[in-house]
């Protein structure tokens, strides 16, 4: 019962190192960008074709019926993001698609799974860099082989806290966040840095390079993969207001501990945003 999901991780590993290696590929070649919500919102044909690669093998391997699926690219042409309790994986082929553009060296695919709207597994595969991150619920949580954990910094002025403005460039939503970056930076912090994607952002918090990482507005497929390798590292997952943590609710704080966590959000200028679960 304890090994429950390991055939399932250990595919999710596998496809991720195939779908990481079609990115690397495609980046050599020229990349044609189309935009979706707005004109900072990009998405390639990488994004789509890595999106199928994924979900057909996953179902080719798990078979359709039982298992469901959420992923960006089929969310984004308007399939419904409906969580239930059956088995789940929810993806985002291509994590960073700004950086892949741009070829900053930052891109990961993000594969999560749950049952019962808990996650089970996670796998980060920062394919540029080739590091895999992974972690399965109470088996800890790795960089390739080696086990990582979250930093054991209690001190805020001596933190790196991680955060991103997203694609979302309405006045009162930037202002409120450059806002929030002000006072976290003048707690002050020792930096503030962003990789450009999240699911990597929060590896970085795994393996203890950071202390924090914040955002609202984030989707699920982002986030899903990287919360099981935060938690599986000693980390903790909160809401912006410090309640508890809420998979489709696009609001997230991921910490190496509650007190960093708790001032983190002490500063924290939260705005309304739609949830991934919301009827439209
Ligand atoms: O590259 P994406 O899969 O679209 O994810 C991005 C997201 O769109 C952006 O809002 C966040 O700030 C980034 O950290 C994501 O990873
Ligand atoms: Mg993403």
């Amino acid at each position: 019962m304890c090994d429950q999901w390991k055939e399932e991780f250990e595919y999710a590993v596998q496809v991720a190192r195939a779908a990481g290696a079609v990115i690397r590929k495609a980046g050599e070649c020229e990349i044609k960008v189309q935009t979706k919500s707005c004109a900072v919102d990009l998405v390639t044909q990488t994004d789509d074709r890595v999106e199928k690669i994924i979900i057909g093998s996953l179902k080719e391997q798990f078979g359709e019926g039982t298992h469901c699926f959420i992923g960006e690219e089929s969310v984004s042409k308007g399939k419904p993001c409906v969580f239930t309790d059956k088995p789940t994986w929810i993806i985002d082929p291509v994590d960073g698609t700004t950086n892949f553009v741009h070829g900053f060296p930052f891109v990961a695919v993000s594969i999560a799974f749950a049952v019962n709207k808990k996650l089970e597994f996670g796998v980060v595969y920062s394919c540029i860099e080739d590091k895999m991150y992974k972690a399965r619920k109470g088996h800890g949580a790795f960089c390739d082989d080696e086990q990582i954990q979250v930093s054991d910094v209690k001190d805020i002025n001596k933190s790196i806290i991680i955060s991103e403005h997203g694609t979302d460039r309405s006045p009162e939503k930037v202002s409120k966040i450059f806002s929030t970056m002000q006072k976290i930076l003048r707690i002050p912090v020792h930096g503030l840095r962003g990789s450009g994607t999240a699911a990597t952002n929060m590896c970085l918090v795994a393996c203890g390079a950071s202390e924090a990482f914040f955002e609202i507005g984030i989707h699920c497929w982002d986030i899903a993969a990287g919360v099981v390798i935060v938690r599986e590292a000693g980390g903790i997952l909160l809401d912006v207001d410090g309640g508890e943590f809420d998979l489709m609710s696009r609001r997230m704080v991921s910490a190496n501990n509650k007190t960093i966590a708790d001032r983190i959000i002490k500063e924290i200028e939260i705005f309304e945003v739609v949830r991934d679960d919301a009827e439209i």
